[in-house]
């Protein structure tokens, strides 16, 4: 049966006739993001310097400096589009969170009562960020997303068949000139990237909370979980339709329903199934009149860097750069490294101590009483992972258990969500030859930061060598042949317990950023879950009964994250 071309067009998206701008993503769109470019700093451990080679690669980043930019006359757009987006229920219960809370001042009043407070440190590069979070914050007060026009199942209908790759890249578009058109009166999205710890979640979270009560839905999700959830919806929607139906548009007229404003967590591109969705997958929702907001360790020009097929995902950054305001939160400061009493949930080394200590933590987490320590098995996409010991909320697995039973994102993603505290025993170090695991259990580490969960670990060498000996650190650096910069990033590796992200830099033992970026970021993350406020977050210690149950309330909202809630 010869069906309609699967392409875009004015008549599935009907939106297409409003007042919008059109995205062309072929021809390169660097004229509107150079636009944009500002001049940039950058930021090496606060140690300012000449800028290195990839310093250089962010050449259209704004510096945070810089940043309070007018709004655009897009942004001041009124009224252009009719409402539509004030329904609130979701068809597969995902994505969305209703947006009810009481009218708020935005972003800046909201940062300026926490340091007050004294809940934040004043800090003038995040002051540079919420000013464009606040300049969002006062566009999308007068923004009303126009209905979301699904597309027809007839439209949707395979296409001849081309290449695996160059379908997926390609369809609707991305090596033709797409006919989606974003709204004009559509808010300019942010893009914020920065190093770790720098605290880009916490404005995310900020604005997130504050977004003016017009916008009826919104959401805030962690990258990771979106685009599992996507390829799920997308999954359900062949195996309905058929394997060469295209399932995308469907699936993001489905997301855009259930949220006019959508916050990433970790933007970040690792995998070829979501590069080759991606441009089209954002390209929709802002055609449907989404506005977006991420956070990431990189520059959009350094995502997905040495992708298969990275060539074909350049239109996505095109579309970044075009669409997005991309500024760099360049402050100097990883909070996480501010020190904080620690309640000694990592034990080195594996002696007899170890395992009293981690007996002690699984009783005080776990729930020995009313559910003794006893196997258990959860399931993720038809396979079982086998959980040795649980009870209660909490998880017990030696290293080997864990990575041996469960192996990627979606299997941590699905522990996280069952147990809210893990016990892990038997790390040994891991060393060049070991980066498998290596990655696993950063992964595994990402996803228990993620949900808020807490973790206690004993292990073979401290923290600071686990993913790396010092002597590999050294091998690697005497392969520079360059006695200065070894000494320099010698000096740095002790002077900060043998970690700096600078040193890590200079190494080529990570095999990219995205590696260094993952590992500097596990590293932060342990050592802000040591911290007695996270330990103790939740366990009403020192509490009376009623505060007790306050504590607890308060730190499962923390963790009730979009994927929990609703997967
Ligand atoms: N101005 C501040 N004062 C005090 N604490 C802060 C401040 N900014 C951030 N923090 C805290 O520092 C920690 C790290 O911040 P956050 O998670 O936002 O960093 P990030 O840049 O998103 O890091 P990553 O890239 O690793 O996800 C959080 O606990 C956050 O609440």
């Amino acid at each position: 049966m010869s069906r309609p071309s699967a392409k875009l067009c004015a008549e599935c998206f009907p939106g297409a006739l409003r007042p919008s701008r059109t995205l062309r993503s072929t021809a390169p769109l660097r004229g509107a993001g150079a636009a944009r470019e500002k001049s940039y700093t950058t930021r090496r451990n606060g140690i300012s310097g000449p800028l290195t080679r990839r310093d250089q690669g962010l050449s259209s980043v704004v510096s945070s400096e810089r940043l309070a930019l007018p709004l655009r006359s897009s942004q001041k757009a009124r009224g252009l589009a009719t409402t539509g987006s004030d329904l609130a229920t979701s068809k597969e219960g995902v994505l969305e969170k209703k947006n009810d809370g009481p009218p708020q001042d935005g972003p800046m009043k909201e940062y300026d009562d926490r340091v007050q407070s004294g809940r934040l440190r004043d800090d003038p590069y995040q002051r540079a960020i919420i000013q464009n979070l606040q300049n969002m914050y006062e566009a999308l007060k007068d923004y009303t997303p126009s209905k979301v026009i699904h597309p027809t199942v007839e439209s949707l209908d395979p296409q001849p068949k081309q290449s695996f790759f160059g379908s997926f890249f390609s369809r609707g578009g991305a090596g033709q000139t797409s006919k989606l058109t974003i709204p004009e009166n559509l808010p300019e999205g942010l893009y914020m990237f920065g190093d770790v710890g720098c605290g880009k979640t916490m404005l995310m979270d900020l604005f997130f909370d504050t977004l003016p009560p017009n916008i009826k839905t919104k959401t805030r999700i962690h990258f990771h979980n979106f685009m599992q959830d996507v390829h799920k919806r997308m999954h359900v929607v062949k195996m309905k339709y058929g394997n060469d139906f295209d399932a995308l548009p469907m699936v993001a007229a489905n997301i855009a329903e259930t949220a006019s404003v959508l916050c990433f967590d970790e933007f970040q591109c690792t995998d070829v199934a979501d590069a080759m969705i991606l441009r089209r997958l954002l390209e929709i929702l802002m055609s449907h009149g989404v506005a977006l907001v991420t956070t990431s360790n990189r520059h959009p020009d350094d995502l997905y860097k040495s992708g298969i097929q990275r060539e074909s995902f350049i239109p996505c950054i095109n579309l970044l750069m075009s669409e997005l305001n991309v500024i760099n939160l360049n402050s100097p400061t990883d909070y996480r490294k501010i020190p904080r009493p620690p309640a000694a949930v990592y034990h080195h080394p594996l002696n007899e101590a170890a395992e009293a200590h981690a007996q002690k933590w699984f009783d005080y987490l776990g729930d020995p009483i009313n559910d003794p320590p006893h196997p258990d098995t959860q399931i993720v996409w038809g396979r079982t992972i086998k959980v040795p010991r649980a009870s209660g909320k909490a998880a017990k697995f030696t290293f080997n258990e864990l990575i041996g039973s469960a192996t990627g994102a979606a299997d941590y993603l699905e522990l996280v969500r069952h147990y809210n505290a893990f016990i892990i025993t038997d790390v040994p170090g891991m060393n060049l030859n070991q980066r498998d695991l290596a990655r696993r259990f950063i992964t595994f580490i990402d996803a228990v930061y993620e949900s808020r969960a807490k973790l206690v670990l004993t292990t073979e060498v401290p923290l600071t060598n686990l993913f790396l000996s010092p002597t590999d650190v050294k091998d690697e650096l005497k392969k520079d042949g360059d006695d200065s910069d070894l000494s320099d990033a010698m000096r740095n590796l002790m002077d900060d317990l043998g970690m700096s992200v600078q040193a890590l830099k200079n190494t080529s033992i990570f095999s990219g950023d995205e590696e260094r970026f993952a590992f500097a970021r596990a590293l932060s993350r342990l050592s802000e879950m040591e911290s007695k406020e996270w330990v103790e977050r939740g366990m009403g210690i020192g509490m009376n009964e009623k505060e007790g149950k306050e504590d607890r309330e308060a730190w499962l909202k923390t963790r009730s994250h979009w994927s929990e809630d609703n997967m």
